[in-house]
This record gives structure tokens, sequence and C-alpha cells, in this order.
């Protein structure tokens, strides 16, 4: 018998690295491109990411058209929108240039390009016939690792979800990961998106479909998300600490998109949906809940959890190992200024019920290491309530 079993681990081309941004121009000519539509938002924008790009693409002279009508937690409709502008200007390679939200709509847009349906047609896994255009990804935020994963989430406008759409056609071409982009973000923003690539290692790593190299990407990411943090909130202009957030941020990509997430993905994302909260304060909000449901059912994982958040297991009983990771994590979030629970975020008792049937759907609770049934939800939303 063998020791482990088979997995397929995929990831894309990127360079990390203060500079790889620069590096969009060659990419663009060594995809022949012949008309770019850049895909950023207003936030990006407004920090200088856009203006560079577009400069270095006017460097190569490759003629660019600009998307950004797309707000966090990315629309259906936005999507669409976007496909028109690519299919009317006869763009041919796309580049992202922004959070998770951007580099979503963008994979969106390429698919319901190729493809030529809605965007709603590609919900859940392997659902994409043609691969889109090629992409070029720059994230700006130190979270989502959208740019190396193999998941794209829209919200379904009137469904008010977000809609998984998992596939191996998402994994972009190639991803210009540089630390300097995420200087411009916010304390909060650092802290939401640090806490979601938190997220993102935790859930790899318990995953019911993890496997060796999972791990490692796994607890070296939370190690670095876990020792950075902090810092990069105090003091958002020191690069070590960026650059190690950008680390962990693409390691836990790298783990999460090919062990997928769990539970704390599975009730983030209706809450997303229903009432447009910020992805990573949703997962920070119920990250402690979830472990408390889980931990029993991977002990070990836990502990090994622990101590890569330097927690010192030992004369610890598993319950109380448990109590140390959840205390620790609820500190830290409140430290970060992370506060309150799902109900100062507008979340009602009465909305359970609509959350929880969406969630007990979702892609992600597919690999949690205890199955959860719709009623163990809705005790989990109780709790984080
Ligand atoms: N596809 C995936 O694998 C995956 C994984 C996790 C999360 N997500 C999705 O990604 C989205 C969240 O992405 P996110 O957390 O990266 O944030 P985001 O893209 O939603 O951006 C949040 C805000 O931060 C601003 N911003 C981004 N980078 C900035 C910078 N460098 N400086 C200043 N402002 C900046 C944006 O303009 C925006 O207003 C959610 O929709 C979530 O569901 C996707
Ligand atoms: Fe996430």
């Amino acid at each position: 018998m063998a020791n482990y079993e088979m997995r397929k681990f995929v990831v894309p081309e990127f360079i990390f690295g203060a500079g790889a941004r620069h590096r969009v121009g060659d990419y663009a000519r060594h995809f022949s491109a012949r008309r770019v539509l850049i895909v950023s938002d207003p936030g990006v924008i407004a920090a200088g990411w856009l203006k560079e790009v577009q400069d270095d693409l006017e460097k190569v002279g490759i003629p660019w058209v600009v998307f950004q009508a797309l707000t966090p937690n990315p629309k259906d409709h936005e999507v669409m929108a976007g496909a028109l502008l690519y299919a009317r200007e006869h763009c041919d390679v796309i580049v992202a240039v922004g959070g998770g939200s951007v580099v979503d709509c963008a994979k969106g847009i390429g698919i319901v390009h190729s493809n030529r349906c809605d965007i709603t047609a590609f919900e859940g896994v392997d659902r994409v016939n043609i691969p889109g255009p090629p992409l070029i990804c720059i994230p700006t935020t130190a979270g989502a690792a959208a740019d190396v994963s193999q998941f794209c989430i829209i919200c379904n406008t009137p469904g008010r979800y977000k809609m998984a759409i998992i596939s191996k056609s998402m994994v972009p071409d190639v991803s210009l990961v540089d630390p300097e982009t995420t200087l411009t973000m916010n304390p909060y923003l650092t802290a939401c998106t640090g806490l979601d690539a938190l997220t993102h290692a935790i859930e790899a790593y318990v995953s019911t479909a993890s496997s060796p190299i999972v791990d490692l990407h796994a607890l070296a990411a939370i190690k670095l998300l876990w020792h950075n943090i902090e810092t990069a909130v105090s003091q958002p202009t020191l690069m070590p600490a960026r650059e190690n957030m950008v680390l962990g941020s693409l390691q836990a990509g790298i783990a999460f998109s090919n062990a997928s997430l769990g539970a704390v993905h599975a009730l983030a994302h209706p809450l997303g949906g229903y009432l447009d909260l910020p992805h990573g304060e949703c997962n920070a909000l119920l990250l402690e809940h979830v472990i408390r449901f889980n931990a029993a059912t991977a002990p070990e994982r836990y502990q090994q959890i622990a101590e890569a958040m330097g927690i010192d297991p030992r004369g610890l009983s598993p319950r109380e190992m448990v109590g140390r990771i959840t205390d620790a994590i609820l500190a830290r979030r409140t430290r970060l200024g992370v506060l309150g629970s799902l109900e100062t975020r507008g979340v009602r008792a009465a909305d359970i019920p609509e959350l929880a049937s969406h969630a007990v759907k979702d892609a992600c609770l597919v690999t949690n290491p205890r199955r959860a049934t719709i009623n163990d939800i809705k005790v989990i939303y109780g709790e984080a309530l």
C-alpha cells in the first residue's frame, strides 16, 4: 500500500519579488497581445497602480482599454459588462491589477467571452468548457490569492449569494506577485485580507483533500502570516513585513487552490452575497467558531497549527489546545481592529435559515474535515452572531 493518496497539484507561472509588476509589458508581448483589457477598480486606481501598468504597456507599444466598473464582492452583472467591453474593443489579453475582486472579475470576463454565455452557467466544479484568453495578474492585496488559484467567486445578485466557480481553467497564465503593491493598503484592509490568507492556510491544512505538498505550503504560510500581520498593520511602510505577508498569502493560495477550503469559507460566502460584507472580515468573525466545531475531528492537524502559531502544545489536553488556538485568534483579531460579531455587521437571527441554505450547498464545504449538516451550520452562525 502506498503511503500517499494520488493527488494533482496545479500552480501557475509566477514571479515573486519587488518590481515584478513591471514585467507586464514583456508578458503581454509574449502572449502577442494586440489590445489589452486592463481590469482594475477605483481604490486600486486611486492608489496609483493602474497608471504604472498603462505606462509599462505603452513602453512596449501595446494599446489598452480599462474596465473599472466593479465593486468588492464582484457582481454577475459587472462581469457581463466587462465581457461586453472586451468584445466591443476587440481585446485579446486581460491584465488584472487589484485584489481578489478584480482578479475574479477578470477571470469571469475571460470565460464569459470565450464560452459566450452568462457567468451563472459556470457555478460549481469543472463547468468551464473553453478556457478564457491569456490572463496576467498583478495582485495588490496579501489575502485572496485569486491570482494563483483555481477559484473564481462572483456574487449572484438575484440570489444574494456568492457563487464558487472552480476549474483548472480559472488558474491565471502568469501572476506578477509584487509586495510593493501592498504598501498602499490601509491598516483595516491589511488586517482583513491577512486574516483571509490565514484562513486559507488553516482550511487547506485541515482539508480532507490536503497532501504533503499542500501541507508544506500551508504550514509555512501560517507561520509567515501569524508572525507578520501585526507589524504589517502597525507599520504599514515596513517592507520586510509586507514581503512576508505577500509570501504567506501566496503560499496559502497555492495550498488552498489544491486542497480547497472548508466551513469558514462556505459560511462566509453567503454573508458576502447577502450583506456585501468584506470577505476577510466575514472569515475573521467565523474562524474561531469553525475551529471549535472541527477540532475534535483532526486533533493532530490542529496541534501542528498551534505550533505554527507559536503555541507550546506540551502538557495541553486536545480541548485545552483548541481553547488556546481560538483564544489567540480572537485576541489577535481584536488587536488588529476586527471587532464585534456578525450581529454588529447587521446579521439577525432571522437571517440564519437563508444563509445556511446557501452555505450547505457551497462547494467549499465538501472538504471540511467534519461533515456539517444544515443544523450544524445554523448553530455555528448562531455562535458567531
Ligand atoms: N478566487 C479566489 O481564489 C478567492 C480567494 C479568496 C477570496 N476571493 C474573493 O476576493 C474578494 C476579496 O478580495 P480582497 O480581499 O483581495 O479585496 P478586494 O479586491 O475586494 O478589495 C477591497 C478594497 O481594497 C482596495 N484595494 C485593493 N488593493 C489595494 C491597495 N494595494 N491599496 C489600496 N487599496 C486597495 C480595493 O480598491 C477595494 O476597494 C472577495 O470577493 C472574495 O470572495 C477569491
Ligand atoms: Fe478567502
